[in-house]
């Protein structure tokens, strides 16, 4: 299968590149840019005499007569129009930006401070949470890449949110990323000396996938209520952990809770469930699809704690995108993403 991606140049993009260069089915027909033609390896060096292709300009209809499907690693705003330009088109578009996720387009316009896309893009556009919207995905055209953090977050509710066994009320998710989470636009806020050794809480409920996590709680649990998310820039370059504190319903042991988790993901290759008292830590994910999930009941106050880590340019960007590729056209979902986490 021919497939395109746009906004190669960016982190996400050459996550993209890393992964479809091995994939057994997929091969990369073209890579796009806004610069001028020039190979790829002017951008990324470590690509020298591996994959050494021209970008090429970002024109939607040749693309859609080229390729059977298209990555859009675009900034938001920038992937909602594109995405709105393929629509219709004989070619299959995996997004990973914010621009699709969000159902409700005033919701949308709240938190991205910009207009949604059109009313017949938005419908059409299938979440693309694997782990729980197989069914969807499986038919999907047009497919809407969850966010870093909503990813690790919401493989780590999934299981109690959708049991019944947590209180709908009074979530809270405290998130911390790694800098490439921000992508390659210089910041004042990524620059080397405000982020080495320092630890910075940022967008205090104001962050844009607050809305994309409850979206996705009130669709397992219609009770759910709005979530306490915070987001914090750690100095490492790859990788999201969650911590999440919920109030049970019923007394539930540790035990009990891991056996829920285990069961719930016993078919799903890429979410490892720790036995108890076993907590995952970023680097054990880090270049991998996996997601790792710890799970504590304190018995004192009738909370649980989870915690979810993930590699943000992986499982949360390009390597869940590949794996939602695969579903969406009955491939193994694992294939290309046979990675060994890189370790230490
Ligand atoms: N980084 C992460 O961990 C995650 C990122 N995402 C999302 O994935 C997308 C890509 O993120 P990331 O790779 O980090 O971002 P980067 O800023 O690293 O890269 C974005 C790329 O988009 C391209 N671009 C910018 N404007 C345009 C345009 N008008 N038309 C076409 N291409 C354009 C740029 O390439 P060029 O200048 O060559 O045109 C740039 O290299 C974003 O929507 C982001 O929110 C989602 C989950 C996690
Ligand atoms: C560390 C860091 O700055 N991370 C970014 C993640 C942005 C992102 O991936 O945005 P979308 O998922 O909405 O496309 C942030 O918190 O805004």
């Amino acid at each position: 299968m021919k497939v395109a991606v746009i906004g190669t140049t960016g982190y996400g993009g050459g996550e993209l590149i890393r992964i479809l260069h091995n994939h057994p089915i997929f091969r990369i027909h073209s890579i796009h840019s806004t610069r001028e033609e020039m190979p790829i390896t002017e951008e990324f060096p470590h690509l020298n005499s591996i994959f050494e292709d021209s970008l090429k300009k970002v024109e939607p209809e040749q693309i859609a007569e080229e390729a059977d499907l298209v990555f859009l690693a675009t900034p938001s705003g920038i992937s909602g129009k594109l995405a709105q330009q393929f629509y219709g088109k004989d070619i299959q578009v995996v997004d990973l930006s914010g621009d699709l996720r969000i159902k409700n387009s005033e919701e949308y316009k709240k938190w991205y401070k910009h207009d949604a896309v059109n009313e017949d893009t938005l419908a059409d556009a299938v979440y693309g949470l694997s782990e729980w919207n197989r069914e969807n995905i499986i038919n999907a055209k047009l497919l809407s890449n969850p966010g870093c953090y909503p990813t690790a977050a919401l493989l780590g509710l999934g299981p109690v949110s959708v049991a019944g066994v947590i209180e709908p009320k009074g979530i809270i998710i405290d998130g911390k990323s790694g800098v490439s989470g921000a992508g390659k636009t210089l910041s004042k806020t990524t620059a080397f000396a405000e982020m080495n050794d320092n630890f910075r809480i940022y967008k205090v409920n104001q962050h844009q996938h607050i809305p994309e996590i409850e979206q996705q709680l009130k669709l397992w649990d219609g009770h759910s209520t709005p979530v306490t998310f915070s987001t914090h820039l750690i100095p490492i370059t790859r990788g999201i952990m969650t911590t999440i504190y919920v109030q049970l319903k019923k007394e539930l042991t540790t035990s009990e809770v891991v056996e829920l988790y285990q069961e719930t993901y016993l078919n799903h290759p890429f979410v490892r469930v720790r036995k108890e008292g076993q907590y995952p830590s970023v680097k054990e994910v880090c270049g991998s699809n996996f997601c790792d999930i710890g799970l504590n009941v304190d018995e004192r106050t009738g909370r649980l704690t989870i915690v979810s880590v993930i590699d943000n340019l992986m499982k949360g960007a390009a390597g869940q995108a590949v794996q939602n590729a695969n579903l969406m056209n009955g491939i193994d979902e694992k294939a290309g993403l046979n990675f060994i986490p890189i370790y230490p």
